[in-house]
């Protein structure tokens, strides 16, 4: 019930809106039971043939009502989506500043369908908290009240028959149903998030799909998850029917007891059977407020299950920081130290990097090379700031890393991963990402030096940059870091999935644009390293040799081992 609290508070930053709705809802539910009240009236009243001019202060309030019951309704349906949607939007942002400082450390934990699922459909799903759930309740009990105290200048007794209709049709009869929606739920958001899982990676894997021949089994799978999603949302819907045609019945009871009530004290004197009309009408028509409480069960249940998924997330882990203002950061290259850093992923047990210390001066170009899973790309990992616990100290100049935000640290840095993502956009889109405000000369020109002449700014690439080849994608990533014109250059494989021949025109074209900026760079292919400063070599989480080429193959250790096996394997 926590999640629906903070929830509720969230949602509460749109006060007016609510407040506004929740008010028009209520005219336009008395509006309703106004007009049948005094229409059941009027006709009672004409029945007894007065002088017309008895009936015309009856024929206002019918008409007065007739009218503020559809200006009202319509004003309220209009204010109630109004405050959903901008609830809606207050709580996509909510979640999306608590979320994004997680990343990457999320994706490790949750699948991306189970993620995709949580901050779209769960959000979505969340409207439904304020619409069915949260005003309903407000908007029955004050009508109740208003039309009980309108019954009981009549009669206490019928006041009474209102208040009991009032217990079963608002209270009781949902709370049933709302131990008989609790399986139901639980099972439809399993299958609802498996199938989100399934499809997601359905398209993520279909290629090894295809070429291994298992799309078949794949889509048999889904198709099976989708008939079963489907079967409980029957069971679901049914489930909801019967709660609303239930409640409906016993309005109807509730109604009906009242005319019989009504009748006896018409017989005995105690009521003016001119009211008996207007005071059954007035009944029927105040549970039309109250038969929406059957579906609040099931709803609540999917508010409180949608908004404990998304607090999972924020919970996730405490590797948030601290809210740091804002620094102004060197825009040229800086000394870099890593003193006795240890570090390791979350839920891991072993330590991705133990203990390292290392300098990287001002300008200088390290290469960073070791066997897969030694711990590479955790430099970089600590560096961007992609996660923010760790032991020991990174200085960036006279900076300690720990003591700037992230949007600061990674503004002293250009990155090409070993993957790097593409938006479905023009090729410009996707550069003007690192360089909001470059011209297209700029980028043609960046575009031409990386050898990628063939495509033109305008040209359309596919989602994550598929309709272009791996080769491409790397020289586009590195045309994008070096528009950002970051003081150091963080690079991980950046020529992961070129040929050698591409390979040695791009890293001639990259290396006298890195002139007067740092470099770390990764890689496992150990060509082209004379022309670095220095040398790590890193084994098992560990610096095991550092130095410059020369001095590396001088001493014959690990390095000249791992350059020996290379030239073994290229022959
Ligand atoms: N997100 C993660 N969660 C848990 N463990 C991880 C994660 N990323 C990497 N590791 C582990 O941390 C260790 C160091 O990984 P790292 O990616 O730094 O190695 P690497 O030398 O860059 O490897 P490669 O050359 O294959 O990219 C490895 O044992 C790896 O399995």
């Amino acid at each position: 019930m926590k999640e629906l609290f903070t929830l509720t508070k969230v949602m509460l930053s749109e006060k007016k809106a609510i407040l506004l709705a929740i008010l028009l809802g209520f005219l336009a539910a008395i509006s309703s039971v106004g007009l049948l009240g005094t229409g059941g009236y009027l006709i009672s009243q004409s029945a007894l043939h007065p002088p017309l001019y008895t009936l015309t202060l009856t024929i206002l309030f019918v008409r007065f009502f007739g009218l503020s019951r559809a200006a009202s309704r319509y004003a309220e349906r209009y204010f109630s989506h109004k405050a959903t949607f901008s609830i809606l939007g207050k709580l996509r942002v909510y979640f999306y500043d608590k979320i994004e400082p997680l990343a990457p450390a999320l994706f490790s934990s949750y699948r991306s369908g189970d993620l995709l699922s949580r901050v779209v459909a769960d959000v979505e799903r969340l409207q439904y908290f304020f619409l069915r759930v949260f005003y309903p309740p407000l908007v029955m009990i004050v009508v109740f009240i208003t039309t009980g105290i309108v019954i009981y200048t009549f009669s206490i007794f019928m006041a009474f028959v209102l208040l009991f209709g009032l217990v079963i049709v608002g209270f009781v009869i949902p709370f049933i149903f709302t131990y008989l929606t609790e399986n139901i739920g639980y099972h439809l958001r399993q299958k609802r998030s498996l199938i989100s899982v399934q499809i997601t990676e359905f398209l993520f894997g279909f290629t090894d799909l295809r070429t291994n021949r298992r799309l078949k089994d794949k889509q048999s799978d889904i198709a099976r998850t989708s008939k079963e999603l489907i079967e409980e949302q029957e069971k679901d819907g049914m489930l909801a029917a019967k709660g609303e045609s239930i409640s409906l019945s016993a309005a109807f009871v509730i109604a009906w007891v009242m005319l019989v009530v009504g009748v006896t004290f018409v017989e005995s004197g105690v009521l003016n059977g001119v009211f008996l009309a207007m005071l059954v009408l007035m009944t029927l028509t105040v549970f039309e407020v109250a038969t929406p409480m059957a579906v609040i069960p099931g709803h609540l249940e999917e508010s409180r299950v949608a908004a404990r998924r998304l607090f999972q997330l924020t919970k996730h882990q405490t590797d948030v920081e601290e809210d740091f203002s804002s620094t102004e950061v060197p825009t040229t290259p800086v000394k870099i130290t890593f003193s006795d850093v240890a570090f390791s992923y979350p839920n891991a047990e072993r330590l991705a990097l133990n203990k390292i210390t290392f300098e990287l001066e001002a300008k200088e170009k390290i290469a960073i090379v070791g066997a897969s899973g030694s711990g590479k790309s955790s430099v970089l990992n600590l560096l961007l700031k992609f996660y923010k616990k760790f032991d020991g100290d990174i200085s960036l100049g006279n900076f300690q890393l720990k003591n700037i935000s992230e949007e600061d640290a990674r503004r002293f840095f250009g990155v090409v991963a070993q993957e790097n993502h593409f938006f479905n956009d023009t090729v410009r889109g996707n550069l003007l990402v690192a360089k909001p405000d470059a011209s297209d000369e700029e980028l043609q020109f960046v575009l031409n030096e990386m050898s990628l002449h063939h495509l033109q700014l305008d040209t359309v690439l596919s989602e994550r940059g598929f309709s272009i080849s791996g080769g491409e994608r790397q020289r586009l990533a590195i045309a994008r870091m070096v528009l950002k014109d970051a003081p150091i250059l963080l690079m991980d494989e950046p020529t992961t999935g070129l040929d050698s021949i591409t390979e040695q025109e791009v890293l001639s074209f990259l290396w006298p644009k890195v002139e007067g900026k740092s470099v770390i760079y990764i890689t496992h292919r150990l060509v082209g390293l004379e022309k670095m400063d220095k040398i790590i070599v890193f084994d098992k989480s560990k610096i095991v040799e550092e130095g410059t080429y020369e001095q590396l193959m001088k001493v014959k250790g690990y390095f000249y081992q791992l350059k020996q096996l290379e030239k073994e394997k290229i022959g």
